[in-house]
């Protein structure tokens, strides 16, 4: 017999290996890549894996038997194991860890006899629709009959209401009291045929979309042209202000790569999965779309797992998860929006999706398209010196001119005697906008009430109790709420350390703000759009369609305000408080800063009226919001750059993160010291001292306990990111690694290390 080797589905560092299993004669011919089940452990229960090998022998003596194959099971391809491989060494995960991006991983497995041995199915698939009808044989019922057995009741009964229109398996059920075993009998006769079509479970696609064809202006014309002379797959960035019709370029791009016979794949931001970008790709391109996002349930996944395979699924849009879809003529992957940080996964494996669309150009004869009105600091400076090629929309689509900004300095404004977080224009623009009937976004980057809640006479903060982090006030549930766990506190009338009842709320967050609007522009109809308001499913898509119907005046909220949206009537953005990204202490909070203000101003005056935006600031020339105050890209990433080749920060340099967590505060520091000891060791053995220069000295994480749990950190800024990729798969394999108590995370390019 032959030999499989055979990945465990289970999360366990401990069985971060293939184990062998032999392959029964009635299982072959094995393929790798197949689903199967398997005896596993002392008590040989049974557990589904995933075959990665085949070989004629084992070097292990006693092997078991593999018990079946999972049938309907989506089939990893030769080109997908190699990506699990490489995520798993790239990004420092677990193996199946990796797959789990390719395929579902809660499978409901069931088992069935079938001819004296057991096979195995998966329940969630159950959405592939079987349908049966009588081969055409014969011309009529009874010469059907007259093929079986007069005490064969099921199957004449089965014969007696087909024809040759096919009926499914449920209806069938419903006329006669068929098996599938009657079925298959009648299959293998020749007197019956099955096929099968899958009712794929599309929430979307019942609704009626429309998105007609602009006629491309000169600057889209030249991006679409330049893209199209490239025969050789590349990589392209589009920097197109915003409002200058990027939409418009990828959905050619896409038509052009479906008429080349290959599909697309086309990832945004989470958030900004509404039904705009829906609408508008659906509107276009109709059936062959699927829709992939964090929400789906498994068996939505295996639906359009097999869509794509089948091909009646031509072109996925969705978040960055979206980027594993089994795609085997992949020609065109789109990351829309490419500057925003979701891109970088936070969970394992920690992957960045734009190192994952390159790896994937290795397999397959594909672009990549970049895009963005900010580009990240990262991807400009390829496209300047690398390999990335750069396309320009330098204006407004029908030369609607840009917004103009205005900077107020908050400062100011105490001086005049104005204690509000509104600025007098502001608050100007606010009123005049509600007299005219047009509409408004207030960008505040703060949730909850007031974010600061301290003791006026002695000084005590209230801090979360499992953070060390201070607890934001929320008026809606009077209770404080911490944001890094979701801990819940009252509100102490009385300072639990000095008695004292002075206690004083300060900072605003989007909840005290929206109270204040209320106050002040009784007449205003006014949305709230952050997480604690968009927490029940579809009020996100409700609170946009109310906002582009006109049913508001006033839209106020986090980030998630400031993307992509495209209403026409918005004439007058306020940034409340533009220093709240600047303060993080990350070397890309000036990036970010300068991100947001352009983003959101960039929802003003897209249709025929004029825009304008307000920003408000108490550090008015800092070069993040003078520089987005100039629309000037090039000069606030020449600034930026500058700054980051001096501090050797990427792309300058990788920064490799490795943290520990842990209960017992002691216990995480000592495991982070001896992490740090061996790879220091490693590293001098094996690679010497420049790159002993690229480690930093561990220390305790600037916020130093979350959910329970201490935090302990250091970091590594390499040019070197390969040899230390090498090394630390090495470290992790060591016994005295792998027995730490502490939980060990390596995040390459980390979003943050607070
Ligand atoms: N060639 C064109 N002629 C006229 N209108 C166009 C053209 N191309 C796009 N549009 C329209 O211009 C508007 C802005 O386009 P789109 O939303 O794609 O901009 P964008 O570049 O993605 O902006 P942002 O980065 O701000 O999201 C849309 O309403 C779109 O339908
Ligand atoms: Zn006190
Ligand atoms: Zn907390």
């Amino acid at each position: 017999m032959r030999v499989a080797e055979i990945y465990i589905n289970q999360i366990n560092k401990n069985m971060d290996r293939s184990f062998d299993y032999y392959i029964p004669d009635f299982l072959e011919p094995m393929e790798i890549g197949l689903r199967v089940v398997i005896p596993f452990g002392v008590k040989n229960s049974k557990i589904d894996g995933l075959v990665v090998g085949i070989k004629e022998s084992s070097e292990y003596k006693r092997l078991k038997n593999i018990e079946g194959i999972i049938e309907d099971y989506p089939k990893l391809n030769d080109w997908q194991i190699k990506m699990c491989y490489w995520l798993q060494k790239s990004y420092h995960c677990l193996f199946m860890e990796a797959v789990n991006c390719f395929v579902p991983s809660n499978l409901h497995i069931k088992k069935k006899k079938e001819n004296g041995r057991n096979t195995y199915y998966m329940a969630n698939a159950l959405h592939e629709v079987k349908y049966y009808k009588l081969s055409g044989k014969y011309f009529k019922t009874e010469d059907y009959l007259a093929q079986i057995k007069s005490n064969a009741t099921k199957q004449r009964e089965i014969l007696s209401c087909l024809e040759e229109i096919p009926v499914s398996f449920k209806e069938l059920k419903e006329k006669t009291t068929c098996t599938t075993a009657n079925l298959n009998i009648l299959i293998k006769k020749g007197l019956i045929t099955e096929s099968k079509e899958i009712n794929i479970r599309n929430p979307y696609k019942d609704r009626e979309y429309q998105y007609p064809v602009n006629t491309l202006n000169r600057h889209q014309q030249e991006a679409f042209d330049s893209f199209n002379s490239y025969e050789k797959p590349s990589t392209f960035l589009l920097h197109g202000v915003t409002g200058s019709g990027k939409t418009e370029v990828y959905l050619r791009y896409i038509e052009e790569t479906i008429k080349r016979g290959k599909s697309c794949i086309y990832l945004v931001p989470e958030i900004s999965l509404t039904s705009q970008i829906i609408g508008r790709i659906m509107g276009r391109f109709k059936e062959n779309i699927g829709i992939i996002h964090s929400h789906l349930s498994d068996g939505e996944k295996i639906d359009q797992w097999n869509a794509i395979k089948n091909k009646s699924v031509r072109i996925v849009l969705g978040a960055r998860s979206a980027i594993f879809a089994p795609m085997d003529d992949l020609g065109l992957i789109i990351l829309d929006e490419e500057h925003e940080n979701t891109f970088k996964s936070n969970n394992r494996p920690r992957y960045n999706t734009y190192e994952v669309a390159k790896k994937l150009q290795e397999f397959h004869e594909c672009h990549i398209v970049l895009g963005s009105a900010t580009p990240s600091v990262s991807s400009y400076y390829e496209a300047l010196y690398g390999h990335v090629n750069l396309l320009e929309l330098p204006e407004r689509v029908k030369s609607i001119p840009m917004p103009e900004i205005h900077i107020i300095d908050m400062k100011e404004e105490l001086y005049a005697g104005n204690k509000t977080v509104i600025s007098r224009k502001l608050h100007n623009g606010i009123l005049q906008n509600l007299k005219r009937g047009e509409q408004t976004i207030l960008f505040l980057n703060k949730r909850g009430y007031s974010t600061f809640v301290f003791c006026r006479n002695c000084g005590y903060a209230v801090n979360c109790p499992n953070c060390e982090i201070s607890m934001t006030y929320h008026h809606n549930i009077k209770q404080m709420a911490c944001h890094y766990c979701g801990h819940k506190e009252h509100v102490p009338t009385i300072c639990p350390k000095c008695n004292s009842d002075k206690i004083k709320y300060t900072g605003s967050g989007t909840q005290k703000l929206e109270m204040q609007l209320r106050k002040y522009y009784p007449q205003a109809r006014i949305l709230r759009m952050d997480t604690d308001s968009m927490q029940r499913k579809g009020a996100y898509e409700e609170t946009i369609d109310l906002f582009q119907q006109g049913k508001a005046d006033i839209l106020l909220g986090t980030q998630m305000v400031t993307k992509g949206f495209d209403f026409k009537n918005v004439t007058l953005v306020g940034v409340i408080l533009a220093d709240s990204t600047l303060n993080i202490p990350d070397y890309k909070a000036s990036e970010r800063t300068f991100q947001l203000i352009t983003q959101v101003a960039g929802r003003a005056g897209r249709g025929d009226k004029l825009g304008e935006v307000i920003v408000q600031t108490y550090e008015p020339n800092h070069y993040a919001i003078t520089l987005s105050q100039a629309y000037d890209y090039k000069g606030f990433y020449d600034q930026e750059i500058s700054y980051r080749k001096m501090m050797k920060y990427p792309p300058f340099s990788d920064i490799i993160y490795i943290g520990f967590t842990n209960e017992d505060e002691v216990q995480v520091s000592r495991d982070c010291l001896k992490y740090y000891d061996k790879l220091y060791k490693l590293v001098k053995e094996e690679e010497g001292e420049e790159l002993l220069r690229e480690m930093y000295q561990p220390t305790a994480s600037p916020i130093k306990k979350i959910n329970k749990k201490y935090r302990w950190y250091f970091i590594i800024k390499t040019n070197h990111l390969l040899q230390y990729n090498s090394i630390l798969n090495k470290l992790s394999e060591e016994k005295e690694i792998m027995e730490l108590h502490s939980t060990l995370i390596i995040d390459i390019n980390p979003n943050n290390i607070l």
